[in-house]
Parts: structure tokens; C-alpha cells; sequence
């Protein structure tokens, strides 16, 4: 036999398409990164927000995507996402609580899933269980923005207890709105003018009564805990709410209203602590004893303090940081560095 040998065509697979759901602060700034990446193994299939979707075939650069989003198909904003196929990825940068049931159920139909919305793993525990034994034998569920805005947190509890680590303790300020709002707050300035400018800069949920109750934090210490080894309900941990009843109870379009009842209570409290020569800081703890989250008088010099602006600050203690916590701060909120977070786990999930 003589000539070239016969080598077997190998078809190409089909990228992976994705999905995001979710176009408000998060969203956008990964419509961004992923036009200025413009990486073809991430071509966009589909794009929607609560009321529309618009399917993209093939497409990297939306350039048009928000007008074209809003003559796009009528969506009933549920997880039935029409045209997918296995393999492709859904990323929910939404804070749907519905959407994160529909986690477990993409990842059964074979999706990967890239998550910003924290009640997928932060929500009900059996949840969180059905994830993890679902994300294997190929299927990936990236959850890097959801604890630290990408902060390698999460990753790094995996690392500690991969190298046979027990996890002892994790104390940390784990709210980058919270962070930010009490950065130099000493009372004279109205807190609730402090908390427009936090969601005028996008680090506040959708609804800042998540953040200001502790829940954000909350859903945060669930999914650091959960992945420390501590499988946490959140019933288990203890929450001291910013909020008064009346704020909790109010109506969405009064809640802005509402926010200057925090104003003169929390001015006394900023003043009195000035005076003790602490500063006041929003904290998250949890050890084999409990798990509780509260706002804490701290000296100035205290690891948990020093952090600035939105910055998160997380000390670990394990079997190797016995003596002195490892500890890792970085910016914990805000559009570019969760973009970044959630496109860091979809350039890991078309590169597996
Ligand atoms: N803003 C930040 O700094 C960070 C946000 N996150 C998380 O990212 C998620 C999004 O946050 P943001 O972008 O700040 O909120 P956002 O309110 O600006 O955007 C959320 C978007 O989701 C849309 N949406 C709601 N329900 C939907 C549904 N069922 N289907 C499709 N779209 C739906 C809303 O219309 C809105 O446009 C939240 O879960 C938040 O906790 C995580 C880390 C940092
Ligand atoms: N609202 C959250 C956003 C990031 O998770 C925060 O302020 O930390």
C-alpha cells in the first residue's frame, strides 16, 4: 500500500452555547467582557431578563442586545429556556429565588451552570446537596461570584480540606455594601443617604433590605460553611438584623422612605463606639460552636478593620493556620470583579 495514510475525520464538538439570565448591573458587565474578549468558544445562545428572551444564535458581540432584548420573545422568566442542549451553560446573574430551584434541574437536563445568585448553594441545604452530587462526571457548577464578588474563597476551603485540612474556624466581613457603608461612617453624614450611594455604585442587592437584614451575608456564610465541611441549615445561624420591624415590613416603593429610620440609631451607636476609640464593622463567624452574624465594635487596628471601601476580609483557621489565620481581602462587590468571577468560571468550564 502506497500514498498518504487514512486519518479518521474527528468532528469538531459544537461550542457551548450560554445563556444568561439576569441583564441588570452583573449581567451587563459580562455582555461587556465578553465582547471585549470576543472568544469564540463563548458564543452567546441566548439572553433574558424576567419578561423577554432573545435567542442569539452564534452570536459573541451583541452589540444591539439591549433594544433588541426588549422586542425579544415574551419569557415568563422561569428556568424553561428553550433551545438548549446538553452541554451548554446557563449563567443566572439573577437573585431569582425561583430561578435557583431551577439549578439541580439544569444540571439534570445536562447544562453547566455559572452562578452569581447565592440561593443556589446558600439557600435550603438539600439543595446545596443536589448540586454537588450533580455537578460531577462532567457537569460544572461555577459559584465563584458568589461568595467575595471572586475572591478565591471558596476555592481555597476546597484546596485546604483536598490536602486533608480540617477547617476550624472562619471569621470574616463578607458584605461588600456593608463594608463600604461603615468604611469612615462616623454618624454625621445620614446613613440612609449612605445607602442610595451604595446601590448607586451596584454593590447593593436588588432590594438593600438583603444586605442591611444580614441575609446576604447569611446566604454567604451558608456557602462558606457548607463548603468548610460544617453543613449549616440557616435556622442554625444567628442573625442581628440593621433593620427596624417597620423598614422589614415595608412595601417596595416605601422602602427608600423607610431607609431614615437607620439614621438616628446608628449614628449613636457610630458616635459611641468613635468614642471608645473602635469602629464599627458587620462580621460573620462560624467554628464547630455556632454561626452568628452581627455588627461588631472592633479597634481600629483589628484584621477585620483595615479593609477599605467594599472589601471583604476573611481569616481561616484550619489544621495547618492553627497558630495565625490565613487571610484573604479583596473588593467583595460591584459589576467588574463578579463579572469577572462568573467569566473565570466560564473560561474553565469551555477549557475542561
Ligand atoms: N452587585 C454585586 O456586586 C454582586 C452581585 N452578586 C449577585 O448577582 C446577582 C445579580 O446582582 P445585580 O446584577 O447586582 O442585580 P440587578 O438587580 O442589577 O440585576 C438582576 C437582574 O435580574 C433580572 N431578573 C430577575 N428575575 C429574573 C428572572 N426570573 N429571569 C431573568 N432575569 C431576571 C432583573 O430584571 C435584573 O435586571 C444577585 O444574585 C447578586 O446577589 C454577586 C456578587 C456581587
Ligand atoms: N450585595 C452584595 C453583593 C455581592 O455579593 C454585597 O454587598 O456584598
Amino acid at each position: 500500500m502506497s500514498g498518504r495514510p487514512q486519518v479518521a475525520e474527528v468532528a469538531k464538538p459544537a461550542p457551548r452555547r450560554i445563556a444568561l439570565l439576569g441583564v441588570g448591573t452583573v449581567g451587563r458587565a459580562l455582555l461587556e467582557r465578553l465582547r471585549a474578549l470576543d472568544d469564540p468558544r463563548l458564543p452567546l445562545g441566548l439572553v433574558a431578563n424576567s419578561r423577554r428572551r432573545l435567542p442569539l444564535i452564534g452570536a459573541s458581540s451583541p452589540r444591539a442586545w439591549p433594544d433588541a432584548l426588549a422586542q425579544g420573545e415574551p419569557h415568563d422568566g422561569s428556568g424553561a429556556l428553550p433551545g438548549l442542549a446538553p452541554g451548554d451553560i446557563v449563567v443566572d446573574a439573577t437573585a431569582s429565588a425561583e430561578l435557583a430551584a431551577w439549578h439541580p434541574r439544569w444540571l439534570r437536563q445536562g447544562l453547566h451552570v455559572v452562578s452569581a445568585n447565592k440561593l443556589g448553594l446558600g439557600g435550603p441545604l438539600l439543595r446545596q446537596h443536589e448540586i454537588r452530587a450533580l455537578a460531577t462526571d462532567g457537569r460544572h457548577y461555577g459559584d465563584a461570584a458568589t461568595v467575595g464578588a471572586g475572591l478565591p474563597l471558596l476555592r481555597t476551603l476546597r484546596e485546604l480540606r483536598a490536602g486533608g485540612d480540617r477547617i476550624g474556624a472562619v471569621v470574616g466581613v463578607l458584605s461588600g455594601t456593608l463594608a463600604w457603608l461603615f468604611d469612615g461612617y462616623d454618624g454625621c453624614e445620614p446613613f440612609s443617604a449612605r445607602v442610595r450611594a451604595a446601590v448607586a455604585q451596584g454593590y447593593a442587592e436588588p432590594d438593600p433590605r438583603v444586605d442591611l437584614s444580614g441575609e446576604d451575608v447569611c446566604r454567604k456564610l451558608l456557602i462558606l460553611a457548607r463548603t468548610a465541611g460544617y453543613p449549616l441549615e440557616q435556622a442554625e445561624v444567628r442573625v442581628d438584623s440593621l433593620l427596624t420591624p417597620a423598614l422589614a415590613a415595608a412595601a417596595p416603593d416605601h422602602v427608600d422612605a423607610a431607609l431614615a429610620e437607620l439614621d438616628g440609631p446608628l449614628a449613636e451607636r457610630a458616635a459611641r463606639t468613635a468614642r471608645d476609640g473602635k469602629v464599627l464593622r458587620y462580621v460573620a463567624r462560624f467554628d464547630a460552636a455556632g454561626a452568628r452574624i452581627g455588627l461588631e465594635a472592633l479597634p481600629a487596628d483589628d484584621p477585620l478593620a483595615v479593609g477599605r471601601g467594599c472589601d471583604n476580609r476573611v481569616a481561616i483557621w484550619s489544621t495547618r493556620y492553627r497558630d495565625r489565620p490565613l487571610q484573604i481581602q479583596g473588593p467583595g462587590a460591584g459589576a467588574e470583579v463578579t463579572a469577572a468571577a462568573l467569566l473565570d468560571d466560564l473560561l474553565r468550564i469551555v477549557a475542561s
